[in-house]
């Protein structure tokens, strides 16, 4: 059985007197620690999908279970990391990774050693006692980050949570988390707008399309972990990320930003 399994779900959002068709009838199946990335052109749904998975957006047609139970609601089975940080200004890195294991009812001395074991994994234990707003970027994120692992889900939901990072904070920051997710091979379904992101972390990449939003294609990527520097470098990523870019920019509804448009006259040559 998949631990997430996505099955003819469809979205229409009301829209003004009109309606919008963000998906239409997806079907998706991820495996028990599996990590699956979604890229896509702007508003095909990717976040949408995401939000049904987490239980935040309730889909108009079909469902999505996890480990065979529909999703109705959040659960702390799934962990969900945004863009936006959302962290409690008031409260510590500590405070912050702590905060849900307490609302959880976990007692203290376990909650402590538990923040405690994901500040240092994601390298934030000498700023434990840190308040968010004395923090970069990319420690805030790591914070967030803790905060989803600290709770032990079970499925990570990743909505472009490197979008708003530098680009060397951002290639940092994966290594991290597939450091942490060979470890403990949780199951990861990761958004992403970037085409190099989507291939060097997933195990598949899920290509989908505008209007309606759908999957386009599923790419296996069969390149090794754990990936590294050299893994960027080699040309068997340059061929899958070719295969990606060609799949997301060469729809039918999409074309290439930087696409002369003498080469449809000379196609017709
Ligand atoms: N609450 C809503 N009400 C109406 N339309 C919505 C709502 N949320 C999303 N949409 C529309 O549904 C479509 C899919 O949106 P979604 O955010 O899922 O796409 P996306 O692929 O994540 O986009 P992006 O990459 O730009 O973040 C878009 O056309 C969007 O405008």
């Amino acid at each position: 059985m998949n631990k997430i399994e996505f099955r003819g779900v469809g979205k229409v959002y009301p829209l003004g007197a009109d309606t919008m068709t963000a998906l239409s009838s997806v079907d998706l199946g991820l495996a028990d620690g599996e990590f699956v990335t979604v890229v896509g052109p702007s508003g095909c749904g990717k976040s949408t999908l995401l939000g049904i998975a987490a239980g935040l957006v309730t889909p108009t047609s079909g469902s999505v279970t996890v480990d065979g139970g529909p999703v109705t609601g959040p659960g702390p089975d799934r962990g969900v990391i945004f863009q936006q940080y959302a962290l409690f200004p008031w409260l510590t890195v500590r405070g912050n990774v702590e905060f849900g294991l307490k609302i959880a009812g976990i007692g203290k001395a376990e909650r402590r050693a538990r923040a405690q074991r994901y500040i240092d994994l994601v390298g934030l234990a000498e700023f434990a006692d840190a308040l968010p707003k004395t923090l970069s970027g990319g420690m805030r994120q790591r914070c967030a980050i803790a905060r989803a692992y600290a709770a032990d889900p079970r499925v990570l939901l990743m909505d472009e949570p490197f979008g708003a990072l530098d680009a060397l904070t951002r290639v940092r920051m994966q290594d991290q988390l597939l450091d942490t997710w060979s470890r403990e091979r949780r199951t990861v379904l990761f958004i992403t707008h970037d085409v190099d992101e989507a291939v060097y972390l997933g195990n598949r990449v899920v290509v989908m399309a505008a209007g309606p939003g759908r999957v386009q294609e599923v790419i296996d990527v069969d390149l090794p972990y754990p990936r590294t520097e050299q893994t960027r470098l080699s040309p068997e990523f340059a061929a899958l990320r070719n295969r990606v870019w060609r799949a997301v920019y060469h729809q039918p509804t999409q074309q290439p930003p930087h696409q002369p448009a003498q080469q449809q006259t000379h196609a017709k040559g």
